[in-house]
């Protein structure tokens, strides 16, 4: 049946108050208006920033919403003067628009787009300055402009890049969010060059994508650091947990991401940042916060090397939270920045990773530990905060 101009009735797990089950409700889903698309969503993973919303500490989180950002799917329908895709499109919603129009777009000097951010940032869409799903006429907030946790959305056309159909959609949806934030992390914001010492913390999927474009990028040594000995304790060299051992005898670490050397900040008495800089001569070269806690971020800056040393802040940190170190850190050569979506302009590059995937050049299938389907969503949610788990994927159709 046709179901172009006209309002899809369809599953979507709804996030009616902070911390409280999800609920699959049936969602009313509006046609797409002028630069809009209505995509079919098959595919979507949990990425940590959808828990750290549906939390409550997120200052721009908004209840009831459909939060979800990592996905892929079919362009079902598309709204007036959209010409970029077409219904039948295989696509990747993205968080980060990019229009090639705004000052941002143009600068050359940022991922970031200027065009929907303050509608995506309030739950709605430019056009209207409204919701397009509703449940029995009440409206339901869109998430990060991308809403993927329902069966149809609605996303604005500077937020899907169109993909090659024979991608899976059920392992290009990582494409979305996580693969391509550490990847770009490294190779983008970092610029991180052959030889480099590389210190990332926390290993869940950005900080192992991390480390895999740290290696891709020639890396020598790969530092990974983190407090979840689920992480590494499947093998048996690690009767001495406060040993550093290779990577390759750990558990998620069979996956082969690059990783060299691990340590576990638990395991030792002095700080994180003095470990590493006795164990690099004087410090690493790049440094990477991938947990979104603002003491780790400082202690990130502070392993790098005196004159050079550079520290990506990747994590997002809870509303009210600030970073802090001595002034003389910075004076002293360390530089301290930041990324979102790893610097990928997200339309043009997207489609590229895609590509790199399908070349196999770049892993994806490695960071999926499990596949669910929507209705198990809240269970996928508890396995996201389990050691084991990297990736959930749910199929949205069965
Ligand atoms: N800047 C951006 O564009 C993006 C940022 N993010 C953020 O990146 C962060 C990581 O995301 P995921 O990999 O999905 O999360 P995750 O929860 O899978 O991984 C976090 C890892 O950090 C470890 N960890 C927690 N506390 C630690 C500590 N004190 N010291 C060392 N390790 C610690 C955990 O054991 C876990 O392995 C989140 O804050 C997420 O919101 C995610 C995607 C894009
Ligand atoms: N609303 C949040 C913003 C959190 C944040 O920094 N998001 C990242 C992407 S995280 C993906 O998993 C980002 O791209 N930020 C740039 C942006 O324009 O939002 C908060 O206020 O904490
Ligand atoms: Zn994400
Ligand atoms: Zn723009």
């Amino acid at each position: 049946m046709a179901t172009q101009g006209q309002v899809i009735t369809c599953k979507a797990a709804v996030a009616w108050e902070p911390n409280k089950p999800l609920v699959i409700e049936d969602v009313q889903v509006a046609p797409p208006q002028a630069g809009e698309v209505r995509v079919k969503v098959l595919y979507t993973a949990l990425c940590h920033t959808d828990a750290y919303t549906w939390s409550g500490k997120d200052p721009e989180g908004l209840f009831p919403c459909v939060l979800g950002h990592e996905a892929a799917g079919i362009v079902e329908s598309v709204g007036e003067g959209v010409t970029e895709v077409q219904p039948g499109d295989h696509v990747i919603p993205c968080y980060q628009a990019e229009c090639r129009e705004c000052k941002f777009c143009k600068s050359g000097k940022t991922n970031l787009c200027g065009k929907v951010r303050s509608a995506t940032g309030v739950g709605v869409m430019m056009n209207d300055r409204k919701s397009r799903f509703s449940i029995n006429g009440k409206p339901i907030y869109h998430f990060m402009g991308t809403s993927t946790f329902s069966q149809y959305t609605v996303v604005h056309d500077v937020s899907v890049a169109k993909i090659d159909p024979a991608a899976p959609l059920e392992k290009v949806c990582l494409l979305g969010c996580g693969v391509p934030t550490g990847l770009g992390a490294v190779w983008n914001t970092a610029k991180v060059e052959p030889g480099s010492i590389v210190a990332v913390f926390g290993l869940g999927t950005v900080g192992l994508a991390v480390a895999e474009g740290a290696k891709a990028a020639g890396a020598s040594r790969i530092i990974g650091i983190d407090i979840d000995s689920k992480k590494f304790d499947r093998g048996t060299a690690l009767s001495n947990l406060s040993k550093i051992v290779n990577y390759e005898l750990l558990g998620i670490a069979t996956k082969n991401f690059g990783v060299t050397e691990f340590i576990n900040p638990k395991e030792h008495e002095q700080p994180i940042q003095q470990v590493i800089v006795d164990l690099t001569d004087g410090g690493v070269d790049y440094s990477f916060e991938c947990i979104g806690n603002v003491s780790v971020m400082r202690a990130a800056l502070e392993c790098c090397h005196k004159g050079w040393g550079t520290s990506v802040i990747v994590g997002v940190a809870a509303s009210g939270q600030e970073i802090s170190t001595r002034p003389f850190q910075l004076v002293t050569g360390r530089v301290w920045k930041g990324t979102a979506f790893g610097g990928f302009k997200s339309r043009s590059q997207v489609p590229s990773l895609v590509d790199k995937y399908l070349k196999k050049e770049i892993k994806v299938d490695e960071y999926i530990t499990h596949s669910m389907t929507l209705a198990d969503i809240n269970k996928a949610f508890d396995l996201m905060h389990d050691g084991d788990c990297l990736r959930v994927v749910l199929d949205m159709f069965v």
